[in-house]
């Protein structure tokens, strides 16, 4: 008969062979890392929760060196050796489960989320027609439509009296979300959501970029718990509806909104007139080669558009705000950059595509400064080792490990940037006079993490890096801009954690994408 003692002496035993077997005979006990993170993925699981895994991976990498065992079956690294190893075209790994638990359902899976290589091979094909230097060259109208729109609001609304006086605070981190949404909404479905136009707009469409960060939090820590396999193995049978159930009702919204927009699409394009040629119609109406027909049932359509809105709108917003901090932090880069932008151009509307803008070398220093200081995936893209195991940064893993490159901690490792928290764009070009060389330049951008590289790298990195190059230009062409004197949010502060001291840092919080508050500024028209 079981008994209760029993069952407690099973579990007794089972805990501390599990213990015994994680710390001295698993394959990866050698690695170092902390004690409880050898032994479960609890402290990992504690860090989602608290949107700071990022900080936690950088002390640790501080602790134990170029890599550490951050859950029992898990290895991250932070050396651009080691980012190479897993992340390229060949690379003897595919996504691990994470990726599994993010689909609302089983028809929810899409480019990102596909773990099977063959499955995401396929969907990452068929997508890419909306990533074409075509189907960009179309979405750049759009988006300096938008652009231009938007430097007007950030100067004029408010209630500013003279062009001479500084405007009403903006916090970026709001404004960048806004704009952002406001072009994947109309790259995506030809929708107007209008968040940032602060006095007009549905009300209903301005809680969105607010609700997506719901559904971030909400998913996360789901992701990272210790009953991940368990999650996905329940999910199709009965987990799914009861997450959806428990969802807070801003996620809810956020699904509401998306599977509103997607249909209305849908019944725009039935009369073929409809459509427009936005991705979303691009992708209603590809066919797959291998069988000659549509390639989208709706569902797959609900699940890229989904993609298409959460990637497009908090990462490239997320970068925008972290450049105004830096740009507002860093005087010298400031004028630098301005002096740039507005040499070379002699009004506003001719900023846009083509190869002035190009031209602009410290424009697009600074983009890449930004991106590394400030990663819009803080944390690791979980790539699981596939049978043969895999060899990375000269050492062997056996198939099953999870390996990941940890966004942040790369970027701010301080053997290979030597500054890592000193925003200086200049490392990015080669110039005699500051003695960086072609080869230096070379060598950071084979570790620049932002986009992922290989088989499943970021498809809208074009689209992003316009969309930075124009918001930063465009404002920076016919205003100055300030922090709002003595405002210190997205600042980091003595009563943080260690690694979040630096008040020159903008602090990101980890939720898969980053979430950050600030800066808060203000803009005035320049004389002349
Ligand atoms: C600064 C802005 C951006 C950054 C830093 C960024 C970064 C990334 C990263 C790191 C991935 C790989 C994620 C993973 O493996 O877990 C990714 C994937 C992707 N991104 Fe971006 N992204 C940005 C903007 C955009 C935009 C504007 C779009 C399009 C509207 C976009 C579309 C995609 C798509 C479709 C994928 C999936 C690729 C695949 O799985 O094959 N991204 N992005």
């Amino acid at each position: 008969m079981i008994t209760i003692s029993g069952i407690i002496g099973a579990l007794a035993i089972y805990v501390v062979t599990t213990i015994i077997y994680n710390v001295f005979f698993h394959p990866l006990a050698t690695v170092p890392g902390p004690f409880f993170a050898k032994l479960t993925s609890w402290p990992s699981f504690y860090h989602s929760l608290k949107g700071d895994r990022h900080i936690w991976q950088w002390q640790c990498f501080q602790l134990y060196g170029d890599r550490f065992r951050a859950t029992p079956n898990t290895v991250l690294f932070r050396k651009p050796e080691a980012y190479n190893d897993i992340y390229n075209q060949k690379a003897n790994v595919k996504k691990s489960n994470y990726y599994d638990a993010w689909p609302r359902n089983l028809r929810d899976v899409n480019t990102l989320s596909a773990t099977d290589p063959a499955l995401h091979a396929k969907k990452r094909k068929l997508i890419s027609i909306a990533f074409t230097d075509q189907s960009i060259k179309g979405a750049a109208v759009l988006i300096q439509g938008h652009i231009t729109r938007w430097t007007e609001l950030l100067f004029e609304n408010g209630g500013t009296k003279t062009e001479s006086t500084w405007s009403e605070p903006r916090d970026m981190s709001k404004w960048a979300d806004n704009l952002t949404f406001d072009i994947a909404g109309d790259l995506a479905f030809g929708v107007q959501f209008q968040t940032k136009e602060p006095k007009t707009g549905d009300s209903r469409f301005k809680e969105i970029p607010s609700s997506i960060i719901q559904l971030m939090t909400f998913l996360y820590p789901v992701t990272k718990s210790p009953f991940l396999s368990l999650v996905i193995w329940l999910k199709p049978r009965g987990l799914s509806s009861f997450l959806e159930a428990m969802a807070p009702p801003q996620v809810r919204g956020y699904y509401d909104f998306l599977e509103g927009v997607v249909q209305k699409r849908l019944q725009e394009g039935s009369g073929e007139k409809g459509l427009r040629k936005d991705l979303f119609s691009l992708l209603a109406s590809a066919t797959d080669p291998a069988t000659g027909k549509r390639a989208y049932d709706s569902h797959d359509l609900l699940a890229e558009s989904h993609l298409l809105v959460i990637a497009g709108t908090h990462t490239t917003g997320a970068a925008l705000s972290a450049m105004y901090f830096y740009l507002c932090h860093f005087p010298r880069v400031y004028d630098k950059l301005a002096k740039e932008i507005r040499g070379t151009f002699s009004s506003e509307e001719e900023i846009k595509q083509g190869t002035t803008l190009l031209s602009c070398t410290y424009l697009r220093a600074c983009i890449e400064e930004t991106l590394r200081i400030a990663p819009p995936g803080p944390s690791e893209l979980p790539r699981v080792v596939l049978k043969g195991g895999a060899v990375i940064d000269g050492e062997h893993y056996p198939e099953g490990t999870i390996v990941g490159n940890s966004g942040w901690s790369n970027g701010h490792n301080e053997e290979v940037y030597g500054d890592s928290e000193i925003y200086r764009p200049e490392r990015w070009i080669p110039c005699e006079e500051t003695g960086v060389t072609e080869a230096d330049v070379a060598q950071l951008k084979r570790g620049f993490t932002a986009f992922s590289k290989g088989p499943d790298s970021c498809l809208g990195r074009d689209l992003a890096l316009l969309e930075l190059s124009l918001a930063v230009a465009k404002p920076l062409y016919s205003m100055d801009v300030r922090l709002v004197p003595g405002n210190r949010v997205g600042e980091g502060e003595a009563s943080r954690e260690w690694g979040q001291w630096n008040r020159n840092v903008y602090q990101l919080g980890d939720l898969y994408m980053a979430i950050r508050d600030g800066p808060i500024v203000q803009f005035r028209k320049r004389a002349g």
